[in-house]
Order: C-alpha cells, then sequence, then structure tokens
C-alpha cells in the first residue's frame, strides 16, 4: 500500500506522517516512510538547486523536474514492497503541482509508482509562508498560490482524500487516520 502525502510547503505532512506511523504501527501494520527529494547523490544536488534565488524560473523548474524523477526511480524498489504501508512525503504529483508542464513531467514519470491512496494536505497559502524557514525561493505567496490550486485540479486524477490542513494538529491526524483506516482494514468508526 503506497500512500502519498501531498500539500504546499508547511502543510504538515511531515509531521503527520510520523503521527500516522505510530498510530499504524500500534495497530500492527509495518510501516516504512520515505521523503522525496531522498538522501540520494540526486536528491542533494535538488536541495542545492532549491535554494538558488532562481529556482522558481522556468529553465530551473525544467531542470528540477528531470532531476525529481531521476531521484524518484532511485526509491522504486523500496516503494514497491507489497507487504509495507509505505508512507511517502511527495510523490511525482508534487511535479505537477510544481514544475507543471503537465504533458512532459507525466512522460518523465512514466514509470514512477502511482499511489493507492493521496492525502492532500489543504493549507491557506499566507499559513504555509508564516510557517516556513524561508530558505527556498519557492516558499513565496505567489508561487505557492499557483501550487495550491494546481494541486486542487490535478488531485481529481487519483484516489484522494482532501485534508483541512488548517486545523490543529491532533484534529488533522485524526481525520487522516478516519481516511486511511478503510484502506488498511481499520475501522474508521473507532477513531475519535
Ligand atoms: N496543524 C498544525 N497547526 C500548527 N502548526 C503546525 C501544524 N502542523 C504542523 N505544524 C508546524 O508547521 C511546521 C511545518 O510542519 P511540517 O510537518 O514540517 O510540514 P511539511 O512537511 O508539510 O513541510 C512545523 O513547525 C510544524 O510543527
Ligand atoms: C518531490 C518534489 C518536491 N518539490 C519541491 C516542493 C518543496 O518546495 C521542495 C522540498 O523541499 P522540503 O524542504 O522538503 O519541503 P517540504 O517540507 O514542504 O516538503 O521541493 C518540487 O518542486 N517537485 C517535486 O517533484
Amino acid at each position: 500500500m503506497y500512500i502519498v502525502f501531498e500539500g504546499i510547503d508547511g502543510a504538515g505532512k511531515s509531521t503527520q506522517i510520523n503521527l500516522l506511523k505510530e498510530f499504524l504501527e500500534a495497530n500492527g501494520l509495518e510501516v516504512e516512510c520515505v521523503v522525496e527529494p531522498t538522501d540520494s547523490e540526486v536528491g542533494k544536488l535538488i536541495r542545492r538547486i532549491l535554494q538558488r534565488p532562481d529556482s522558481t524560473t522556468d529553465h530551473v523548474q525544467k531542470t528540477l523536474g528531470l532531476l525529481f524523477a531521476a531521484d524518484r526511480m532511485l526509491i522504486m524498489d523500496k516503494l514497491s514492497d507489497d507487504k509495507k504501508v509505505i508512507l511517502s512525503d511527495r510523490s511525482f504529483i508534487s511535479s505537477l503541482a510544481y514544475q507543471e508542464h503537465a504533458d512532459w513531467i507525466k512522460v518523465l514519470n512514466k514509470y514512477a509508482k502511482k499511489p493507492d491512496l493521496v492525502l492532500l494536505l489543504d493549507l491557506d497559502v499566507k499559513k504555509s509562508v508564516s510557517r516556513s524557514s524561508g530558505e527556498d525561493e519557492f516558499e513565496n505567496e505567489e508561487f505557492l498560490t499557483n501550487v495550491r490550486a494546481n494541486y486542487l485540479e490535478i488531485i481529481k486524477d487519483f484516489n484522494h482524500e482532501i485534508i483541512d490542513a488548517n486545523k490543529g494538529i491532533n484534529k488533522v491526524s485524526s481525520d487522516i487516520k478516519k481516511a486511511v483506516a478503510p484502506h488498511v482494514g481499520l475501522c474508521k468508526d473507532c477513531i475519535l
């Protein structure tokens, strides 16, 4: 089971992945977490490029589209372990939302694993900017407004749940557990 967390920067993906992992493990499931960009050589290069002042310009975005697709191929074996619940912080859906040029990005990611479930943590852009470190050029209001709109459109093509990420951490966590429970054979009504 490959469950992907998506959302703009600061939406709470890593916080919620940790909470869901604890919950699933307490219910006897084997869980593995992955993060994109990864800690591979390609992932390290991506993180450097994300900090360039011109990172949101068209050619740098296309460069990132290529690198993200390569980085994700390096974790394909891990994502394909059907005995585990894989919780992923981002996927090729991030490339569709951030890098745009949808047809080209789809071709580049032809061999990327398709998620069984996408949880879109939908956060107000202003909250995202105030939560983020400000280190990356990506974390600006205009850019993220566009990314959020892209997500709401793209997500329709996938089995998904939209989670209101503006709520407190515990409420978001309980909404996520309720959304995931039926997919992993747990009782939705047993979650507070
Ligand atoms: N529901 C929430 N309400 C308020 N702050 C939150 C919430 N979820 C996460 N945060 C805080 O926002 C910041 C970004 O959260 P994080 O989980 O790293 O987001 P992401 O992985 O999506 O970038 C962290 O400081 C985290 O503690
Ligand atoms: C996976 C992926 C991430 N990104 C961007 C989104 C983030 O701004 C950045 C990842 O940086 P990161 O600091 O990990 O952000 P977050 O905590 O919000 O996930 O890379 C893309 O533009 N395309 C992609 O395909």
